[in-house]
């Protein structure tokens, strides 16, 4: 038996080469692929391998009659319908901890640039212009820093965070309290966290809980000139309130790695505002994480292929 293996999206080519090289498989590397085009191309797949830029929607999967697993390089799996997988009998598996760092230092280097305006400086000074009086920014020494999600990536800043004397606090209903005590982070509930955080920064995982959790009613309850970064999932804010507030001054900037949706609208209303800063879904793009997500993505797919051993898998009913 020969499987086929559809990566219908940009991973890194050593994946492609272990895939390659592997007997029983046939690879199928197209690159980042349209939605029309992933059905059009689905129907031969056995697994694929996936990053953000395609979705696992219904009609993916029933153009994909001969699916067995989709492994998604990356840790969020919220671009694949996972209750139409599991009704298809497919096997969904994530690559959790690859692409930690490089997300946590991205959101670090949002944090700086939103607090010293250097995209704002850089801009400018491309512009022609000397403008030093426009750009006074605060350090983040004896500031507080509240984390939204205290998991792998929301640890790996805390540990960041301390070196630069930074407080850490941090909500995470899902967790002990007492798994903030070793990096000395106080875990407090959400209303305490608004009132105290200068930056709030997103970590936590996109659930029907957390979907828009940043609104009007939550910025109301924040510090004056409070900054908030976002490498999480776009859909965690809610884009008008989030505008409405940097408008009134209540929210002095923003910095933003993910939309909803991706690419985002031309009418976001955050996109051109002057104390917004963005990148385009960057914060895993590094040539160490990308390895390593893709290589292991690529060996669950051999294990869970030919060896009969799937890990990491996000939809255990398959299993059972
Ligand atoms: N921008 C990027 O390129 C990029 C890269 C990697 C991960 N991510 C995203 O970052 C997020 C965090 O990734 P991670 O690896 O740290 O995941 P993780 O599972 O280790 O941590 C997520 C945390 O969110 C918490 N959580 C769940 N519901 C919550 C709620 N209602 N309020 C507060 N916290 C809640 C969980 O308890 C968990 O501790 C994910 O959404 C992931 O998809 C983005
Ligand atoms: O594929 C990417 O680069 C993004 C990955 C990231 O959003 C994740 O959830 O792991």
């Amino acid at each position: 038996m020969i499987y086929t293996v559809l990566i219908p999206d940009n991973v890194d080519q050593k994946a492609v080469d272990l895939l390659e090289g592997t007997e029983g498989l046939n690879v199928v590397y197209t690159g980042k692929l349209s939605q029309e085009e992933l059905a059009a191309q689905a129907g031969e797949a056995h697994a694929m391998i996936i990053r953000s830029g395609v979705k696992i929607t219904p009609e993916v999967l029933a153009a994909a009659p001969n699916l067995k697993a989709v492994a998604r390089a990356g840790v969020g799996v919220d671009n694949v319908d996972l209750d139409a997988a599991t009704s298809h009998g497919v096997i969904v598996m994530n690559t959790p901890g690859g692409n930690t760092i490089s997300t946590a230092e991205h959101t670090f280097g949002l944090m700086i640039a939103l607090a010293r305006y250097i995209p704002q400086g850089d801009a400018s000074l491309r512009a022609g212009r000397w403008d030093r009086k426009s750009f006074v920014g605060v350090e983040l020494k004896d500031k507080v820093l509240g984390l939204i999600g205290f998991g792998r990536i929301g640890k790996a800043i805390a540990r960041r965070a301390q070196a630069f004397d930074m407080t850490v606090i941090a909500y995470d209903p899902y967790i002990e309290p007492s798994a903030g005590t070793e990096l000395g982070v106080e875990l407090v509930q959400l209303d305490a966290l608004y009132a105290q955080a200068d930056f709030i920064s997103l970590h936590a995982l996109i659930t029907d809980e957390t979907r828009g959790m940043l609104n009007t009613e939550a910025f109301a309850k924040m510090k004056d000139g409070v900054r908030i970064i976002n490498a999480s999932r776009g859909a965690l804010i809610n884009d008008a309130d989030l505008a409405a507030a940097i408008e009134s001054g209540k929210v002095a900037g923003a910095a933003l790695d993910v939309y909803e949706p991706e690419p985002p609208t031309e009418d976001n209303p955050l996109i051109g505002m002057e104390s917004v800063i963005h990148t385009p879904h960057l914060a895993a793009s590094t040539s160490d994480a990308q390895v390593t997500v893709a290589v292991e993505a690529a060996q669950l797919i051999i294990n869970t292929l030919l060896h009969d051993s799937p890990q990491n898998v996000v939809n255990s009913a398959v299993l059972t």
